[in-house]
């Protein structure tokens, strides 16, 4: 495929209302496109800007799974009824009889498709996305691979077998090569080829894949990050006839601008730990204040990814090109800051029913983090258990606080790390769009203001994830005041006690004691005496 042209790819662009249509909107109208992951995170923004820039494309055909008791129509209809896709119905108003959903399930060899699902999705594909993957970072080494490495190489041989495909884009991660501290466009090999870790999967037992998997993963902290990397290697060994790129996003947050600011549906990444440290559970987390934080919008990543499907198939590369779709080097922002600035957007916008007042910091070694862990989250969890053990309720704030520093322990790898990616191809990507493009499809994070964009962030973790309105930010106040005060109370009354058992048991303490008494009486006297005299 790769190297002939057999339509017209560069439509000639047109005119909307006085200003010249995107090139890129343009080159998806009529196009029939298969994503995979589309009732992601990243995979619903994607599906949505396509809808809403290029409302004449074809047909978008997704892979879904049933899931939670919902059948395939379900989640469908339930993704195009969301707030998320608003604007698509007045732009795209047949928009459910564009979308094709076609049973799908990628832990299975051959995907689980239909003999017909197959057969129509291979004669009429013109443009790919796969973006499914598990993205948990402690998934048992066989689904990771099954997922991430298999269910590639299956979805990249039936794309082998599609007579229009004009572009497979591979969705991967920045993080795929953690172990290294400067990251090049290129594929890194593994010591172990994919081939032979997919065979090893077939008949070796859970017991000896446990035992393996350190020493496979080496030194990247997880099986994400590890079979992310043997993903990328399936598309490089099977792309010699396809027309592949690879976007490497890093960790993907919620929207910037589209369709609109601070829209996000789970827990992933930094969104998580923006409600625990909001609802008052996190107080310490181990993280280096100037290690860069690396938060790229999800809006973005759809914006380049959807300029690479239009750029790989417009000018066929000669060889699989990878984007890195990163922030730190063009506006980079540091995890203190951010930290600070995820702080102080809690003053605005403080959460319902809090635990505690919001108050985190970064710790810097494994004892400082050892010792907060113990003091400011298991301590007040047991308290709080025993306080509603007293009150005949049941306990669970240990157990949520065991889970909340078990991930918190995964994501730590990322907070105390930077690293360094080259962003050649995604430089020469945006010289090559036109002005109309790069406003439609921007992904110039220079542009991104920071402090906006957390604050956009922390808004809608309030209200898309936890479903809180903006009306019971008054409550939320007093609350946080009332825990304050409680706050104040606890710990004046906690020094009091340690107090009087000191002074009891120590001849020093009593000492120190009477000086003190002794010294705030004679200034007192004194100051009394003065204010006298002035009379
Ligand atoms: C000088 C200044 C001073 C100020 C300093 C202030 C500093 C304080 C900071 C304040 C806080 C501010 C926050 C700033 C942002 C920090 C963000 C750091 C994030 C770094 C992340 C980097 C990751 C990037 C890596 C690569 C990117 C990718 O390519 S992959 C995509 C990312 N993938 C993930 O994030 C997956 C992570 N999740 C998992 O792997 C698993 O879920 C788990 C292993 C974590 C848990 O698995 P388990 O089986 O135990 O549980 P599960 O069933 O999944 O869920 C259990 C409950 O936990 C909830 N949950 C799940 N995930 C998270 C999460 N990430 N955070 C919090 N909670 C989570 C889940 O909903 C379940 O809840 P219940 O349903 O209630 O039981
Ligand atoms: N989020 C992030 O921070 C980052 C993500 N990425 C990459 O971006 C891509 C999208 O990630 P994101 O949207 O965040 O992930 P999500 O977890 O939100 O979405 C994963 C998608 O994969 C689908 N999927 C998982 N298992 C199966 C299966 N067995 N059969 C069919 N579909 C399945 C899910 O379907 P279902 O709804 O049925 O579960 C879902 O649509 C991934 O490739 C990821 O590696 C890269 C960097 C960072």
């Amino acid at each position: 495929m790769k190297g002939h042209l057999t339509r017209n790819l560069f439509p000639e662009p047109q005119k909307t209302k006085g200003r010249v249509m995107s090139t890129i909107a343009a080159f998806y109208s009529g196009k029939s496109i298969l994503i995979t992951g589309a009732t992601g995170f990243l995979g619903k923004v994607l599906m949505e800007k396509l809808f809403r820039t290029s409302p004449d494309l074809k047909v978008i055909y997704i892979l879904v799974r049933p899931k939670a008791g919902q059948t395939l129509q379900q989640r469908v209809f339930q993704i195009l009824n969301s707030k998320l896709f608003e604007k698509v119905k007045d732009v795209c108003p047949n928009v459910h009889e564009k979308i094709r959903a076609i049973y799908a399930d990628l832990n299975q060899n051959d995907l689980a498709i239909s003999k017909e699902d197959k057969q129509e999705l291979l004669s009429c594909t013109d443009i790919v996305f796969h973006c499914a993957a598990t993205v948990r970072f402690d998934d048992h080494l066989r689904h990771a691979v099954q997922l991430n490495v298999t269910a590639t190489q299956q979805l990249l041989l039936m794309a082998s077998q599609m007579p229009k495909l004009e572009a497979f884009i591979h969705i991967s991660t920045a993080f795929s090569n953690c172990n290294l501290k400067h990251i090049d466009e290129v594929i890194y090999p593994c010591p172990v080829e994919p081939k032979k870790i997919i065979d090893s999967m077939e008949w070796l037992d859970d017991a000896i894949i446990d035992e393996i998997t350190p020493k496979l993963i080496g030194d990247r902290p997880n099986t994400y990050t590890y079979t992310k990397a043997l993903g990328e290697m399936v598309v490089q060994q099977e792309s010699s006839n396809l027309n592949i790129a690879i976007v490497r996003p890093s960790i993907v947050g919620a929207t910037w601008q589209e369709p609109f600011p601070g829209w996000v549906d789970n827990l992933n990444g930094p969104s998580g730990l923006i409600i625990a440290a909001g609802k008052g559970f996190l107080r310490a987390i181990r993280g280096t204040p100037k290690a860069v934080a690396d938060l790229i919008p999800v809006d973005t990543v759809a914006n380049l990814t959807l300029a690479v499907g239009w750029y790989t198939a417009v000018n066929r590369p000669k060889s699989t090109l990878i984007y890195h779709c990163t922030s730190g080097n063009f506006n980079p922002c540091y995890w203190g800051k951010m930290g600070f600035q995820v702080l102080a957007a809690f003053e605005k916008i403080p959460f319902e029913r809090a635990f505690r007042r919001p108050y985190a910091d970064f710790t810097t070694n494994t004892i400082t983090t050892q010792y907060w862990n113990a003091v400011s989250h298991r301590a007040p969890a047991i308290i709080y258990d025993f306080y509603l053990r007293l009150t005949g309720r049941k306990p669970r704030m240990t157990k949520l606080m065991n889970r909340l520093l078990r991930t918190v322990s995964m994501l730590e790898y990322f907070l105390n790390r930077s690293w360094e990616w080259s962003t050649y191809n995604t430089e020469m990507l945006m010289s090559e769009l036109s002005p109309e493009d790069q406003r439609v499809f921007n992904f110039d994070v220079r542009q991104l203001n920071w402090l906006e964009y957390i604050e956009n962030y922390v808004l809608g973790v309030k209200k898309y994830l936890l479903k809180e309105d903006m009306a019971g930010v008054p409550k939320a106040k007093q609350h946080l005041k009332r825990l304050r005060n409680i706050h104040y109370l606890f710990n004046t009354a906690l020094f009091l006690i340690a107090w009087r058992l000191l002074i009891a048991r120590s001849q020093m303490a009593r000492n120190v004691w009477f000086f003190i008494v002794n010294f705030c009486y004679k200034f007192l006297s004194y100051f009394r005496a003065s204010s006298t005299l002035k009379v």
